[in-house]
C-alpha cells in the first residue's frame, strides 16, 4: 500500500487559478520523498488536499490507504504533520503543546525526550511559544509532528526558519524516522537538502509533476554532463582537447577553461591533456547538480530542448 497516492488530482481556486493540474503521485511506504518546485508550483495545495484543509476540484487522494477527504480521522491518528507556518498558541509553553498532541493522539511519548530530540532545552520547554523565535517555533512544530510514532510524516518546508545546525538536525531526524519505517513526504525549496536526504524527488511546476525519480535517475535522464573548470597560467594556442573522447564542449574565458564531459571519468583525461600544454593552477570539478536539474525542469523553455552547450573554442 502506498503512503500517498493521488489520481488525476486537480485543484482550481476560483475560475482562473489552476493550482494542481491532473496530478498522479505515488509515495511508497517507508521512503523519503522530496517535493520540489518554485513558488506557486502547487506543493502546499497538494499537501493541503492530503490533509483535507482544502477540497479537490477533481480526482482523488489517499493517505495510508484512506481516502483523504472521507477518512480524515483515521489518517490523523497515524500521521505527523508540520504544516506551512505551524500554528502555535502564544500562551502555551512548548511542553504544554507537546502534551496536548500526546493526549489528543492518545500516545505515550515523553515531552522532555521530544524537546531534546528537536534541540529545545528544558528551559525552552517552559517558555510560552509566543516568545519563541521562528526557528524555535519550527523545532516545536516538528516535535509535535513526531508524537505517536507516525507511519507518515508530512512536512511543509520543514527547514524554514532553521539555522544550518537546525537543518542538519532535522535531516538526521528524518533519516532516523525513515530507518524505522516511517514514510516522509516533505516540500522544500532547498535543493541540497532534498538531494542529501531523499530516496526520490518529485519536481512540481505549474501544478504538474514535471519529473519524479531518484536524483541520480533524473540527472541520468537529462544527460546534463559533468563539468570541469581549470584555471591555467596561460591559455595555449592548442588545448589538446580536440577529438578527446567524451568531451562534449569546451569554453575559454580569460585564463579559465571549462569542459563539459559526457561522463565524469573523462575529467581526468581533460586535466592531463591541459596539463601537458600549460600550467594548471586550480581545478573545480562538478557533476550535474540538483540545481541544474531543478532549473531544467522548471524553466520556461524546459526539457523539450537539449541542454545548452557552451561555445566551443578547443
Ligand atoms: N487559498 C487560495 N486562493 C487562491 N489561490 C490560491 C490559494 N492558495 C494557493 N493559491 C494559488 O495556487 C497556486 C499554487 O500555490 P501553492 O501555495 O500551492 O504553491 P507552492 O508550490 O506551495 O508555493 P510556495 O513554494 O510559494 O509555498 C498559486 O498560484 C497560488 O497563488
Amino acid at each position: 500500500m502506498a503512503a500517498i497516492k493521488t489520481s488525476s488530482l486537480t485543484k482550481r481556486y476560483g475560475g482562473s487559478v489552476l493550482a494542481v493540474d491532473d496530478l498522479d503521485l505515488v509515495v511508497e511506504e517507508g521512503e523519503i520523498f522530496g517535493f520540489l518546485g518554485p513558488n506557486g508550483a502547487g506543493k502546499s495545495t497538494t499537501i493541503n488536499v492530503l490533509l483535507d484543509f482544502v477540497r479537490p476540484s477533481d480526482g482523488t487522494a489517499t493517505v495510508l490507504g484512506y481516502d483523504a477527504q472521507d477518512e480524515t480521522e483515521r489518517i490523523r491518528e497515524r500521521i505527523g504533520v508540520l504544516p506551512e507556518g505551524a500554528t502555535l498558541y502564544d500562551r502555551l509553553t512548548a511542553r504544554e503543546h507537546l502534551q496536548w498532541v500526546i493526549d489528543t493522539k492518545d500516545a505515550n511519548d515523553d515531552p522532555d525526550a521530544l524537546l531534546d530530540r528537536v534541540g529545545l532545552t528544558d528551559d525552552d520547554g517552559d517558555r510560552p511559544a509566543g516568545d519563541y523565535s521562528k526557528g524555535m517555533a519550527q523545532r516545536l512544530g516538528f516535535g509535535m509532528a513526531l508524537v505517536g510514532d507516525p507511519d507518515l510524516l508530512i512536512l511543509d518546508e520543514p527547514s524554514s526558519g532553521l539555522d544550518p545546525t537546525g537543518m542538519q538536525e532535522m535531516r538526521e531526524i528524518i533519516s532516523a524516522e525513515a530507518d524505522r519505517g516511517t514514510a516522509v513526504f516533505f516540500s522544500s525549496h532547498i535543493l541540497g537538502e532534498v538531494e542529501s536526504v531523499c530516496d526520490r524527488i518529485g519536481i512540481m511546476n505549474e501544478g504538474r509533476l514535471a519529473a519524479t525519480g531518484t536524483p541520480d535517475e533524473l540527472k541520468g535522464e537529462l544527460d546534463l554532463g559533468a563539468q570541469i573548470t581549470l584555471d591555467v597560467g596561460r591559455v595555449p594556442d592548442t588545448l589538446g582537447l580536440d577529438g578527446l573522447a567524451g568531451v562534449r564542449s569546451v569554453s575559454v574565458e580569460g585564463t579559465t577553461i571549462t569542459a563539459t564531459c559526457t561522463d565524469p571519468s573523462v575529467k581526468v583525461d581533460v586535466v592531463r591533456r591541459v596539463a601537458e600544454a600549460t600550467t594548471v593552477e586550480d581545478i573545480v570539478s562538478e557533476d550535474a547538480s540538483i540545481e541544474q536539474l531543478f532549473n531544467t525542469y522548471t524553466s520556461d523553455d524546459r526539457i523539450d530542448e537539449e541542454p545548452t552547450a557552451p561555445e566551443v573554442t578547443a
